[in-house]
């Protein structure tokens, strides 16, 4: 379980903290929802639990082990919004290896089966991928890291109804082997398959 205690970060450049005493449980291999306006602090939550940011209130812990930026980094997965305009890799097996050059082709191909892509040729060029298979493969990206909890933002945004049909649809199998968090501002299908959710305005869960 991960276990959000008191969180708070108040960077000294802000007049007020961006967040403020976020509590909250997310269970093992469930799907936490939170959602929130433009502005709540929903991506800035996201770069605490990846470890890019230190908070400076509050504790995390993963199950009973009281977690430090670097265990964040160790542990979390984050997708950004938009992750396609990240890619870095001129074929897929590129961006799958990227960091992880001794990748074997056991774990690429479930990677890639994990997300529906198994299909597609590991020499094939991200770029050509069409929208929803590129978000796909960002997923892939990080569950190859076999991060403990899988932390995405905005997951379909942009995306035409079929594309963002896709993405639900693989949540909905990845969320029985994984912990994930999703935060959006558009909750819409993600609601129904959320074991949880929570609503945050001006940094704080309501
Ligand atoms: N490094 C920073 N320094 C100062 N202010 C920041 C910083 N990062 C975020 N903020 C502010 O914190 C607040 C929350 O931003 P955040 O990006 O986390 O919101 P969000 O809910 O993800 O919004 P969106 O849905 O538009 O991405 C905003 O008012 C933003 O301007």
């Amino acid at each position: 379980m991960l276990s959000i205690q008191n969180l708070s970060y108040h960077p000294p450049a802000t007049p007020e903290a961006i967040l403020c005493n976020i509590s909250f449980n997310l269970c093992d291999r469930q799907l936490g929802l939170m959602v929130g306006p433009s502005g709540s602090g929903k991506s800035t939550l996201l770069e605490v639990l990846s470890g890019f940011v230190d908070w400076t209130g509050g504790h995390i812990y993963w199950h009973s082990q009281e977690l430090t930026p670097d265990h964040l980094q160790q542990i979390s997965g984050l997708v950004f919004q938009f992750p396609e305009r990240h890619f870095c890799g001129s074929t897929i097996l590129e961006e799958l290896r990227l960091g992880h050059m001794d990748l074997d082709h056991e774990r690429i191909d479930h990677a890639l089966s994990a997300v529906g892509l198994g299909h597609l040729a590991p020499s094939t060029s991200p770029q050509s991928l069409s929208g929803g298979q590129q978000r796909r493969l960002a997923l892939a990206v990080q569950l190859i890291r076999q991060p403990s909890v899988l932390l995405l933002d905005e997951p379909t945004a942009g995306l035409d109804w079929s594309m963002r049909k896709q993405i639900f649809s693989i949540l909905q199998e990845l969320k029985k082997d994984w912990t994930i968090l999703v935060v959006t501002h558009e909750p819409e299908e993600l609601s129904a398959m959320a074991d949880q959710t929570w609503t945050i305005a001006h940094g704080k869960i309501a």
